[in-house]
């Protein structure tokens, strides 16, 4: 079983609807319960700003801090992590927009946010992400990159560098400044940024694929079959180099087709995640509802089991009213599962009784106004 990495105090502060609340834990599941509009998905993306990035809803920072609020918002929290007990706390300072939270870690200001990674892995799974594999590509990749990132935090890194790579390689070709060594120069470093972001999603995908074939017989969801598409499709068995001169060449060719459309049409940005529903042999696309939401779990959930086998810490998962549609064999089974994982799940709900299959496995909480009640 992996190490259980778990929180025991969260403070927050001017955090959403919370002026000031504290959350004190003991290291089982922390359950949720409360009426709509009572703060439980608030208090789910406070312990999500625990990872790098901007947190389960994506929100800009200024509109995170409590309306009314004088200044900013922070959090607080203290936990068991993969190096032992530590404390975080970030925040900003004014409730303007800015694109930077301050961050400390065991109050020594961090570098960047990626140290977050060294202290925990975070996993979760909101309603919003409902219509992921209906919806826009480009929430399947950014999807895809935190799974990815949540194995391989230089991941975030690559991902932003070759965006900078593109954004002035598309700039340069806007403004008709065709200067080939310039612009060959960009495409070396995009080709092996793209190369290298592409190979950790390849590589991610076929980690999953293999453990979600040797769970599938116990698994109580349906398995999902993973493929990459849209990028150099087939082609990543090949020796990295060859494909970062392949890649380097496309773009080359290609610059005044891209300066036409305005963007680079090629490369790891257009790639998309393929799901099928393996035992329907369906895309998952075409699958209903509630067996799209099945498919998701059973992802989510595998992924977290492969987190904790491959870093030895299994990740703390936020699973934002995860067991809503289902009845209470499923309920049980779900929990059952969560539970074997060896991780603390934070889960939320509008309904406490939903939660009585777990039993004494899990703290609940109840969340009203702002407050919270254990
Ligand atoms: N910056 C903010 N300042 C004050 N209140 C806010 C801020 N942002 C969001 N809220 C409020 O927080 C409340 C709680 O939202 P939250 O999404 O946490 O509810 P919930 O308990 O998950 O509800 P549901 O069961 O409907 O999903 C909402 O009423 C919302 O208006």
């Amino acid at each position: 079983m992996p190490h259980k990495v778990s929180l025991s105090r969260l403070k927050l502060t001017d955090f959403r609807n919370y002026a000031a609340a504290a959350l004190d834990l003991d290291g089982r599941h922390a359950v949720l319960t409360g009426d709509n509009g009572a703060g439980k998905t608030n208090l789910m993306e406070a312990v999500s700003l625990l990872s790098p990035g901007r947190g389960l809803r994506r929100a800009a920072y200024g509109d995170i801090t409590r309306v009314g609020a004088a200044g900013g918002f922070s959090i607080f929290a203290a936990l068991d992590g993969m190096e032992g007990e530590v404390e975080i706390g970030t925040g900003i300072e004014t409730g303007e927009e800015t694109t930077a939270r301050r961050l400390r870690i065991n109050g020594t200001q961090a570098k960047t946010a990626d140290e977050l990674t060294d202290h925990l892995r975070l996993l979760w799974l909101t309603p919003a992400m409902d219509g992921l594999f209906t919806g826009a590509s480009s929430d399947r990749r950014r999807f895809l990159d935190r799974l990815v990132l949540s194995l391989d935090p230089a991941h975030g890194r690559r991902a932003s560098d070759f965006e900078r790579a593109m954004r002035s390689r598309n700039k340069l070709l806007d403004e008709g400044r065709f200067d080939p060594s310039w612009l060959a120069g960009i495409e070396e470093q995009m080709a092996s940024l793209g190369i290298a972001m592409a190979l950790a999603r390849q590589e991610m995908l076929g980690l999953l694929t293999r453990l979600i074939e040797e769970t599938r017989e116990t698994s109580p969801f349906p398995s999902a079959s993973l493929q990459l598409s849209g990028f150099m499709d087939g082609q990543f068995t090949r020796p990295s180099v060859d494909l970062e001169d392949e890649y380097a060449a496309m773009l080359s060719e290609s610059r005044y087709r891209d300066a036409g459309a305005g963007r680079t049409l090629d490369g790891p940005h257009r790639a998309d995640l393929i799901v099928h529903h393996r035992e329907k042999a369906m895309e998952a696309e075409r699958c209903s509802t509630g067996e799209q939401k099945a498919l998701l779990v059973g992802l989510v959930l595998a992924h977290a089991r492969l987190v904790g086998n491959l870093t030895g810490h299994a990740p703390i998962l936020l699973l934002d009213e995860i067991a809503a549609h289902l009845d209470e064999g499923r309920r049980a089974a779900l929990f059952d599962l969560i539970d074997g994982l060896g991780g603390q799940a934070f889960m939320t709900g509008t309904d406490r009784a939903m939660f009585s299959a777990l039993g004494d496995r899990a703290q609940v909480f109840t969340v009203a106004d702002g407050k919270i009640f254990e």
